[in-house]
């Protein structure tokens, strides 16, 4: 029996969220959050024995769900699967692949999970077709906070199936977790994206590659750029726990944009410069505490440049508001990070901050019922296990 894991980082994006979407730069870096996957394909049932089971299992949510493969032929058609070829889901697929979630009955107070089984579907079906198998997800990442789950649920999802596809060719033999080639993870983060667009509409692709490739990314219009940053940078990830929709953030900036075009294009290309500025500051050298602070002093005030822009777009919220009045206290620099509406914000914590003081601010967020977390930014990219 064919068996695989993979896991695949979630992200924050240090500058540039919705208006790389419009073209413009953005600088995103992965987290030590992972959304794990674990899928087996099942030997072909002998014929009188039926036609086996689908199964998606969300261990966190307690949920688990099963269609056999005789439904989705019947439901999608014959299947045509090209594992090396990532195709879109056409309007009129999604509509077929809608009516198979919606038989699911997946309870009210979780049908935001629609979209996300919408693609595990499509990226299933796209590369193993009608055949029975079963996988099994967990996730260490606040689904839609902002913190790139839906990539990187993408990312781990379309990786275990091509591991066990023919369009892959890793040795199996190998024990632990494994790195797959700079091709191997374009086809993988090309798969993804086609994920994403059924979670998020219009995605960028900045999620799910800088989910697939890890450490820190620059990106503009598809094309990425690996960066190192000279120095650890550290980040107070607060999580508003206000849920929200990326995809209908994502379309209230573009609605917006099309009411002001103009103006928004300015907003657009202020970001563009700040992304490009805060890439090369990341990547400057820093020599002593003074050069170190100056460094980081720099970055905060794009960062902050980079929240007014965002509020710009109407992507900001009260809960987020809240983070940036409870952090400028402490003379700390914050900015939302992903979709905004809620989710999540970064607060840079400088080199020299105290840890008296780090502790102060987490007690104080935390006592408004949001929780918090310290990152290092940058970490492991995609990897995958047959052992
Ligand atoms: N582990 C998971 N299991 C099932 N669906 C998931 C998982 N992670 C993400 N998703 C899907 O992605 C959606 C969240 O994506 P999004 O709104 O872009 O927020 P974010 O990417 O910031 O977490 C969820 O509503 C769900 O449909
Ligand atoms: C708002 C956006 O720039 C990032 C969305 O991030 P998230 O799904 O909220 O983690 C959309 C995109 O780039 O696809
Ligand atoms: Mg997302």
């Amino acid at each position: 029996m064919a068996e695989v894991r993979a896991r695949a980082p979630g992200k924050i994006i240090l500058s540039g969220e919705h208006a790389v979407v419009h073209g413009s730069t953005a600088v995103a870096a992965a987290i030590d959050l992972f959304t794990h996957v674990s899928f087996r394909l099942d030997p072909p049932v002998p014929p009188g024995n039926g036609d086996g089971s689908l199964g998606l299992e969300l261990k966190d949510l307690g949920l688990a769900f099963f269609w056999s493969p005789s439904r989705l032929k019947e439901g999608l058609g014959d299947a045509v699967t090209v594992p090396s070829t990532p195709v879109s889901c056409s309007p009129e697929r999604i509509k077929l692949i809608a009516a198979l979630v919606e038989e699911q009955d997946i309870p009210e107070a979780k049908i935001w999970l629609s979209s996300g089984i919408a693609a595990f579907i499509h990226l299933y079906t796209s590369i193993h077709g009608y055949k029975a198998g079963k996988v099994v997800i967990s996730s260490d990442l606040p689904l839609g906070s902002g913190l790139g789950s839906s990539a990187s649920f993408c990312v781990a999802l379309a990786a275990s199936f091509l591991a066990l596809s023919d369009a892959i060719t890793v040795d199996k033999s190998q024990g632990g977790w494994l790195r797959l080639c700079e091709n191997e993870l374009q086809l993988v983060n090309r798969w993804a994206f086609e994920g994403e667009k059924i979670i998020h509409g219009k995605p960028s692709g900045i999620d799910n590659t800088v989910s697939a490739f890890g450490n820190m990314i620059q990106f503009r219009l598809g094309e990425l750029i690996h960066i190192e940053s000279s120095a650890p940078l550290r980040m107070l990830i607060t999580n508003t726990k206000v849920g929200r929709n990326t995809k209908a953030l994502v379309a209230g900036v573009s609605e917006r944009a099309s009411r002001h075009p103009d103006a928004m294009a300015a907003v657009f290309t202020a970001v563009n410069s700040i992304s490009k500025e805060l890439s090369t500051i990341i990547q400057s050298p820093a020599l002593d505490d003074i050069s170190v602070t100056a460094r980081e002093e720099k970055i905060e005030e794009l960062m902050e440049m980079n929240q007014g822009l965002l509020q710009c777009m109407g992507v900001s919220h009260a809960s987020i508001e809240t983070v940036l009045r409870v952090t400028m206290k402490y003379k700390l620099t914050s900015k939302l990070t992903g979709a905004g509406g809620g989710g999540c914000v970064l607060t840079l914590l400088p080199t020299l901050l105290s840890s008296a003081i780090t502790d102060k601010v987490v007690a104080e967020l935390e006592s408004s019922g949001f929780q918090c977390l310290k990152v290092e930014v940058g970490g492991e990219g995609l990897q995958i296990c047959f052992s």
